[in-house]
C-alpha cells in the first residue's frame, strides 16, 4: 500500500514521521508547487472523540497567532480522500527542545548559553500568546520545537495549541490537559488523581509547567520524582502539593523512602554560579502552589527581561581556582560589580584587585561598566586579586558517577546503563575542559600579576631616585640660604656701628630677628634634614629588599598543571567515540532482544570495554588533571603570599615616601618664608639708605660712621658717598644670593610636584600627595 498522502496543495509521505503525539500524527511533508518543506499534523480517531468546539479550537488559536518564537501555521487543508483536516505548518527542523535534553550531551543541563537562549525565546513565545489572551496549558520541552538559524544559534517555538484556549489573567477554566510531570498540582489532583473535581484553574498553571520546563532545560531532570516514576501518582501529588515555599526539587529514591528536598540546583548542573543564583529564586517562585506567594505574569516577564538583560562578565578568581560568570545589569557601575563579584567570592570590594588585560581597573567612574570594560571572554577574563592572602577551597566541578558495570548481559537495561554512563563520559569531558583552562588561567593570573608588582616596583624605583635628588637639593638650598641669612644678619650688624644708620629703621632688633631666624631657623631646618635623612636611608634598605624579590614568577612551572600539550581533551574525546559506538551497539541489541552466540560474545566484549573506558576517564578526571591542578592551585598560594609580602613592603616604602615628601615639602616651605621674610627686611632697609645716601657729606647728625673692618694697611679714609655705596653694593648682592636661593627652592617645588605626579599609575599613588 502506497504511504504517499496529500491535500490539494501539499503531500507527504507516512514514513516520514516527525512526531507522534495523543491526538495526532506529523508527518514531514512539501508543497507540491514550490517543493517547500512542511509539517503535516494528521489527527487520529482519539482526536475526533473531543467535543467539536475543542477540536476547532486548535485551528482557531493557530490563526491568531503570529510570532518567531510560535510555530507558524501555513494552512488547514483537507486530506484527499477522506477530508480529514490537517494542520500545515513550518517545518522545525531540528527536533524539540525534549529532543535535544535526551542527547547524552546534555544529561546535565543545557549549556548556560543555550539556557538562556531557551528562557528568552520561550518566554517571547509566552508573552505573544498573553498578548492575545491564550493560556497554552500543555507546556513541556515536547512542544517546544527547534530549528537553527543560518548563523547557528536556535530558534525555538512554541507548538501544539491543542488544550490551548483563551483565557483572561482572571478568568477560570474547569476542562483538563497537560503532561504529568509538568501539571500544577491542582490540576495533577484533578486530572490524574480524578480527585478535587470542580475546582477551577487560572493562568498561572501554565507558569507552573513554565518552571518545570526550566529545570528540566537547566538539570536535565524532572524536579518532581517519586520512586517509580509516573506510576507513582500519590507520591508525585504529595511531593508537588506539600513542598516549603523555596523547594525546587524532590527526588524518592527508594520505595516508600523519604524525600529528598532541595533549594539549589543540582551540582551537576553546567550552569555558572551567577546564574545559578538568578535562576533558583525565579524557579522557586515558579514553582510555587501557595497562591500568596506565586507570581503572575507580569511578575514572570520582569524577572525574565532582568535575567536575559544582564550582561556576563567572566571573572577568574586564582583562590578558588574557578572562571566565575557575573551578570551585571546594564546600569551597574563599577562599585556595583565589585558587590557582585563579594556576593559570589567573598571578597570584600575594598580588598579586589581587578585586572583586565594587565590594567588595573579603577573605581573612579560612575559610568555603567558595559560602556568602558570591554573584550571579556573566557579566555581574556577580569582577574579578581584578594589584597589579602585568604584563600578558598579550591573548586573542581562535578561530573556526576558512573553507573557499576556488571558483568552479566542484560539487553534491556544495558543500552539505558551505556547512555548514563556516556552522559557521565561527557561531564567528565567538561570538568576536564574546565580544569585546564583554569590552569592556563592561573599561570594568566601569575604573569599579570607578577607584571604588576614588577612595574610597581620600576615606580617606587623612579619615584625614589626623585626624592633622593629633590632631598639632597633642598640641603643645599638650606645651606645656601641661611649662609645668606647670616651674611645679611652681620651688614645689618654693622650698620648699627657705623653712622651709616638708615632713618626711621630699628637696625637693633632686625639684627636679633636675623641673627633668631639665622640660629633657631638653621638648627631646625637641620634637624629636619637628618630626620629625612634617616628615613630616605630605610626607604633605601627596603627598595633594596624589594628589588631582590619582586620577580615572583621566576620559578613559576605552569607544567605542574595540565597544559594543552598533555592532550587530555583529547584523550576524553577518543573514549568518547568510542563509548558512542557501544552504547549505539547496545541499543540495537535492545531492538533485537534476542542475541546469537556471536552477537553475545561481542556484547560482553563492548561491555568490558565499557568498563574500562568509565575506569580510564575516572582516572584522567581524578588522579591525572584533579591532583594537577590542585598542585598549580598550591604552588599559586605560596607564589602569592610572596607575592603579598612584596606588596606589603611596597606599601610601607610607599608611606615612608610619603611621609619624606610631607617632610620636603616642609621644610621648603619654611625656606621660602624665610628667604622672603629676608628679603623683604632687606628692601626696606636699602630703601631707607638710599634716602640716607642723600645726605649731605659731613652731616654726621642723623647717619651714623661706619667704622671700617681694622686692616693692617694704611687706611686712606673713603669718602662718606664711598662707604655708603659699598653698604649698598654688600646689600645688593646679598639680596641677589637670597633671590637666587628663593628661585631655587621654587623650582625645587616644581620638581617636587612633578615627582608627584610620577606616582599616577597605580591607584596605591593616590594617597600620596604633596601637601606645600
Ligand atoms: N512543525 C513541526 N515541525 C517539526 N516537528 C513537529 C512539528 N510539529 C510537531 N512536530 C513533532 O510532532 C510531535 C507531536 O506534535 P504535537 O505535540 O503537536 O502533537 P499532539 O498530538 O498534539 O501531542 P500531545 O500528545 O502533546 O498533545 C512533536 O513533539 C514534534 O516532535
Amino acid at each position: 500500500m502506497s504511504t504517499i498522502r496529500g491535500s490539494a496543495s501539499f503531500v507527504w509521505d507516512t514514513n516520514k514521521m516527525l512526531g507522534q503525539g495523543a491526538t495526532s500524527t506529523v508527518y514531514m511533508g512539501r508543497n507540491k508547487k514550490t517543493g517547500e518543506e512542511v509539517a503535516i499534523k494528521v489527527f487520529n480517531q482519539q482526536s475526533y472523540h473531543r467535543p467539536y468546539a475543542v477540536q476547532m479550537r486548535e485551528f482557531d488559536v493557530m490563526k491568531k497567532l503570529s510570532h518567531e518564537n510560535v510555530v507558524k501555521l501555513l494552512t488547514i487543508e483537507e486530506e484527499l480522500p477522506s477530508r480529514a483536516r490537517v494542520i500545515v505548518m513550518e517545518y522545525c527542523t531540528h527536533g524539540s527542545l525534549y529532543n535535544l535534553l535526551d542527547q547524552p550531551e546534555n544529561s546535565f543541563g543545557l549549556s548556560e548559553e543555550e539556557l538562556l537562549n531557551v528562557l528568552k525565546q520561550v518566554t517571547a513565545g509566552v508573552k505573544h500568546l498573553r498578548d492575545n489572551d491564550i493560556i497554552h496549558r500543555d507546556i513541556k520541552p515536547g512542544n517546544i520545537l527547534r530549528s537553527v538559524a543560518p548563523d547557528g544559534t536556535s530558534v525555538y517555538k512554541l507548538t501544539d495549541f491543542g488544550a490551548a484556549r483563551e483565557l483572561q489573567q482572571d478568568e477560570e477554566f474547569i476542562s483538563l490537559y497537560g503532561t504529568d510531570e509538568y501539571l500544577h498540582p491542582d490540576m495533577y489532583e484533578r486530572a490524574v488523581l480524578r480527585r478535587a473535581k470542580g475546582q477551577q484553574f487560572g493562568v498561572y498553571v501554565d507558569l507552573w509547567s513554565l518552571g518545570v520546563t526550566f529545570y528540566h532545560a537547566a538539570t536535565g531532570n524532572l524536579p518532581f520524582r517519586p520512586y517509580g516514576g509516573r506510576r507513582n501518582k500519590e507520591t508525585m501529588h504529595m511531593i508537588t502539593a506539600k513542598k516549603e515555599h523555596g523547594v525546587i526539587s524532590g527526588v524518592q529514591e527508594q520505595q516508600n523512602g523519604p524525600i529528598k528536598w532541595e533549594r539549589d540546583l543540582p551540582p551537576t548542573c553546567r550552569l555558572s554560579g551567577g546564574l545559578k543564583a538568578l535562576i533558583t529564586s525565579f524557579l522557586a517562585d515558579l514553582l510555587e502552589k501557595d497562591p500568596d506567594r506565586t507570581i503572575g505574569f507580569d511578575e514572570y516577564f520582569n524577572r525574565v527581561d532582568d535575567i536575559i538583560s544582564r550582561r556576563p562578565y567572566h571573572v577568574f578568581n586564582p583562590f578558588s581556582f574557578s572562571l566565575l560568570l557575573i551578570y551585571a545589569r546594564p546600569k551597574d557601575d563599577m562599585s556595583q560589580l565589585r558587590q557582585l563579584i563579594t556576593d559570589q567570592t567573598g571578597i570584600p570590594g575594598g580588598a579586589q584587585l581587578l585586572m583586565h588585560e594587565g590594567k588595573v581597573l579603577k573605581d573612579e567612574s560612575r559610568e555603567p561598566v558595559s560602556s568602558y570594560i570591554r573584550n571579556i571572554s573566557s579566555d581574556n577574563p577580569i582577574i579578581v586579586f584578594n589584597k589579602l592572602p585568604e584563600f578558598r577551597g579550591f573548586f573542581k566541578p562535578h561530573y556526576g558517577s558512573f553507573k557499576d558495570v556488571p558483568q552479566e548481559t542484560n539487553v534491556a537495561t544495558d543500552y539505558p546503563l551505556a547512555k548514563r554512563n556516556f552522559a557521565c563520559l561527557h561531564s567528565a569531558k567538561n570538568t576536564v575542559k574546565t580544569l585546564l583552562h583554569n590552569d592556563m588561567l592561573t599561570t594568566k593570573a601569575v604573569k599579570m600579576y607578577s607584571k604588576y608588582v614588577h612595574e610597581k616596583c620600576c615606580q617606587l624605583e623612579n619615584t625614589m631616585d626623585h626624592l633622593v635628588r629633590a632631598c639632597s637639593d633642598v640641603r643645599l638650598w638650606k645651606d645656601q640660604l641661611f649662609m645668606s641669612i647670616g651674611m645679611q644678619a652681620g651688614m645689618f650688624n654693622m650698620l648699627t656701628t657705623s653712622n651709616l644708620k638708615p632713618n626711621g629703621i630699628d637696625l637693633a632688633g632686625r639684627v636679633n630677628m636675623l641673627q633668631t631666624i639665622h640660629k633657631t631657623g638653621n638648627r631646625e631646618c637641620t634637624q629636619m634634614c637628618t630626620g629625612m635623612q634617616s628615613k630616605l636611608d630605610k626607604a633605601m634598605a627596603l627598595l633594596q629588599d624589594i628589588k631582590a624579590g619582586h620577580m615572583i614568577d621566576a620559578d613559576w612551572d605552569p607544567s605542574k598543571g595540565c597544559l594543552p600539550s598533555d592532550k587530555c581533551i583529547e584523550k576524553m574525546d577518543f573514549m568518547i567515540q568510542r563509548l558512542l559506538k557501544i552504547m549505539n551497539s547496545f541499543r540495537e541489541d535492545r531492538a533485537k532482544q534476542q542475541l546469537n552466540n556471536n552477537d553475545e560474545q561481542i556484547h560482553r566484549f563492548d561491555k568490558n570495554k565499557m568498563k574500562e573506558i568509565c575506569v580510564t576517564a575516572m582516572t584522567l578526571v581524578d588522579d591525572d588533571c584533579t591532583k594537577k591542578a590542585l598542585h598549580l592551585f598550591s604552588a599559586f598560594k605560596q607564589l602569592y603570599c610572596k607575592a603579598v609580602q612584596i606588596n606589603d613592603a611596597g606599601e610601607r616604602l610607599e608611606i615612608l615616601m610619603s611621609e619624606i615628601s610631607h617632610e620636603h615639602g616642609r621644610l621648603v616651605n619654611k625656606l621660602k618664608v624665610s628667604g622672603k621674610n629676608c628679603i623683604s627686611q632687606m628692601d626696606v632697609c636699602m630703601v631707607a639708605l638710599g634716602q640716607s645716601s642723600a645726605v649731605p657729606n659731613g652731616d654726621s647728625s642723623e647717619v651714623a660712621e661706619i667704622t671700617p673692618p681694622a686692616s693692617d694697611q694704611p687706611s686712606v679714609r673713603p669718602s662718606r658717598q664711598e662707604r655708603l655705596d659699598t653698604v649698598l653694593d654688600s646689600l645688593q648682592s646679598t639680596r641677589s644670593s637670597l633671590e637666587e636661593v628663593r628661585a631655587l627652592i621654587t623650582e625645587n617645588t616644581t620638581l617636587m610636584e612633578k615627582f608627584n605626579s610620577l606616582g599616577e599609575p597605580t591607584e596605591d599613588y593616590k594617597s600620596w600627595e604633596y601637601v606645600p
